[in-house]
């Protein structure tokens, strides 16, 4: 994507807030992450992103841009103890031209509730297949269950809990309803968040999935893991096989 920012706003648009050799920094990461996610059919389309919590300052990117060809020049950051308002969110930097992601407020509430440190929102087409599959639940109490696969290990247990999940515990992520527009999910992803105090992600029916982590590489982590128990979950349920085993324990224990 090309560069909305221009030399004029160096001084007056906190340009350093976004400026660092530091591939680790947020603004040179979201872009490099989102490259990634692409590769992987998360963020297709100008759908789903990326945002990052470092400290006080949230980096993230603008709405209904290309995700996998952001430069840091194209990134927000915003302060979050500078928000009085959530509906009049107050930017440091802005790029030119450009609106904030509307996944914003979500990506707030992940670093506001659960002090997380990163959300990931992708569109894979295999957290939309599982949304589908699980529409003869009630809506209101609709969650994704799944047990004895090893990859539920990549999971933590829960926030403010020490560890990861175990091989034989069942991973829970719940299903929102989706909403004309994506910052309009949010008091749901909130509701959910409440019901389910400990999932680190939020499936939203017919859209995709927004997973958090207390550092990015953990919301990385549960975000490939996650993406890999949706896959299989699909591929198992067009073998006939149930995803949850109602078997309490395989193997020696
Ligand atoms: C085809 S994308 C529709 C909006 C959406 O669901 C999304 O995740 C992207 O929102 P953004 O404002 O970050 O472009
Ligand atoms: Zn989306």
């Amino acid at each position: 994507m090309a560069s909305t920012t221009d030399s004029a706003q160096a001084t007056e648009n906190n340009d350093h807030l976004i400026k660092s050799t530091d591939s680790k920094h947020p603004a040179n990461l979201i872009p490099a992450l989102c490259r990634k996610f692409w590769g992987l059919g998360w963020v297709s389309g100008t759908g789903g992103g990326a945002s990052i919590r470092e400290n006080d300052l949230v980096y993230l990117a603008p709405s209904g841009v290309s995700k996998e060809l952001m430069e840091p020049e194209n990134i927000y950051v915003l302060s979050m103890s500078k928000q009085e308002d959530p509906k009049k969110r107050v930017y440091l930097r802005s790029p030119l031209n450009l609106k904030p992601s509307q996944c914003t407020p979500l990506f707030m509430a992940a670093f506001t509730r659960r002090n997380a440190s990163c959300c990931i929102h992708t569109h894979s087409q295999w957290a939309v297949l599982i949304t589908l599959l699980l529409e003869n639940q009630p809506s209101s109490n609709r969650v994704f269950e799944i047990n004895n696969i090893e990859q539920i290990k990549g999971f933590g247990k829960g926030f403010q809990k020490q560890g990861n999940l175990g091989y034989h515990d069942t991973l829970r992520i719940p299903v929102i309803e989706n909403t004309p527009h994506e910052e309009d999910l949010a008091e749901y992803l909130e509701e959910a968040m409440d019901k389910y105090p400990d999932t680190y992600a939020v499936l939203v029916r017919r859209h995709g999935v927004y997973v958090w982590g207390d550092t990015v590489d953990k919301a990385k982590a549960q975000a490939e893991s996650l993406d890999y128990l949706f896959q299989l979950a699909v591929e198992m349920h067009k073998l006939g096989l149930p995803w949850v085993s109602s078997i309490a324990q395989i193997g020696p224990s």
